[in-house]
């Protein structure tokens, strides 16, 4: 039997809004997950990511959480393109469609240019949390899944479905990365909750041994802080930021916007050697400034 989405996200279909009347033209599917699905389609020259929703009432509350946080003068302004209905075999089903952001997974990132760019990552990712934090909400479902690393370490997250209002109780959470499950603080939508899941974040990320998946079936009086720092003392960048990761996971820091600034004196009192990155663009500035001051000379002086 073929479902409701299988007909809508065929390549070269068209799904058309029922109040805006836009058109979009699939060109594949993205993703699916636990509240949606994503696929990536075309208006005219223009390419978005189009995100239905399984049900309506997350899918709104989504929609809602992703227009709160657009609205001062951040990254997210204008990620939020189009909100519609479409009609599928005769049922209304809820869309929304938002910038389509090209990159690859975290893991992907540092599998293929190395560990040390997580400090260029961490420090973009903290930008983007304090941008959340200070429109008065918490990312809450911050997790490698729902983030995008593209160029030089840019991150772009997606997924808003975990965005809570400050104070609230967190609306979605993933296990390994909820303080909740290490004992380690209440499941309140606090800017704290975010750096928690941060932390977590970068050491699954550094974690060669895989021990995370292992920890969902502990049980949880076993679940213990040491485990991670076990990972800390093994894994050299991970040594390096163990000061901010320790801080993160004990809830010492009180806005991202401090846990920046801290990250920041770190990293340069440790002099992480920024040259020791792969960064192909610095050897092309090189040789276009070298190419420019080649052909200066030549036309001056030729
Ligand atoms: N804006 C975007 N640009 C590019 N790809 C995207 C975008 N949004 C989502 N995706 C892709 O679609 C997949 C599913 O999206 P998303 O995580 O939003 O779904 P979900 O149902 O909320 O997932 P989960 O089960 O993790 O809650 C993502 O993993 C990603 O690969």
């Amino acid at each position: 039997m073929t479902t409701w989405y299988d007909e809508a996200f065929r390549p070269g279909s068209e799904i058309k809004g029922k109040w805006n009347g836009r058109v979009y033209v699939v060109e594949r599917l993205l993703g699916a997950g636990s509240n949606g699905i994503v696929a990536l389609v075309r208006r005219g020259s223009a390419r978005f990511a189009l995100k239905a929703g399984y049900e309506t009432v997350d899918h709104q509350s989504e929609i809602n959480s992703l227009l709160a946080i657009s609205l001062k003068d951040n990254s997210f302004k204008n990620f939020l393109i189009d909100a519609d209905d479409m009609i599928v075999q005769g049922k209304g089903i809820s869309f929304y469609v938002m910038r389509y952001i090209e990159g690859v997974t975290l893991s992907d990132f540092i599998h293929k240019r190395g560990q040390d760019w997580i400090y260029v990552i961490g420090s973009n990712l903290l930008r983007k949390l304090t941008e959340i934090h200070k429109s008065g909400y918490v990312f809450g479902d911050l997790k490698a899944e729902n983030m995008i690393v593209s160029n030089y370490g840019d991150v772009d997250l997606i997924d808003f479905g975990g965005v809570t209002s400050k104070g609230r109780a967190i609306k979605q959470l993933t296990e390994v990365y909820d303080r909740g499950f290490w004992s380690m603080g209440e499941r309140v939508a606090e800017e704290s909750y975010d750096l928690f899941s941060f932390a977590i974040l970068l050491l699954k990320s550094l974690d060669h041994r895989k021990r995370f998946t292992g920890f969902i079936k502990t049980l949880p009086q076993n679940r213990e802080l040491d485990h991670l720092t076990a990972i800390m003392k093994e894994n050299p960048v991970a040594a390096q930021l163990a000061p901010f990761l320790n801080k993160a996971l004990h809830g010492e820091f009180r806005t991202s916007e401090e846990a920046s600034i801290y990250w920041r004196k770190l990293l340069a009192g440790k002099k992480v050697a920024y040259s020791t990155l792969k960064l192909p663009w610095l050897k092309i500035c090189f040789a276009a400034s070298l190419f420019i001051c080649g052909a200066t000379i030549y036309v001056f002086w030729g």
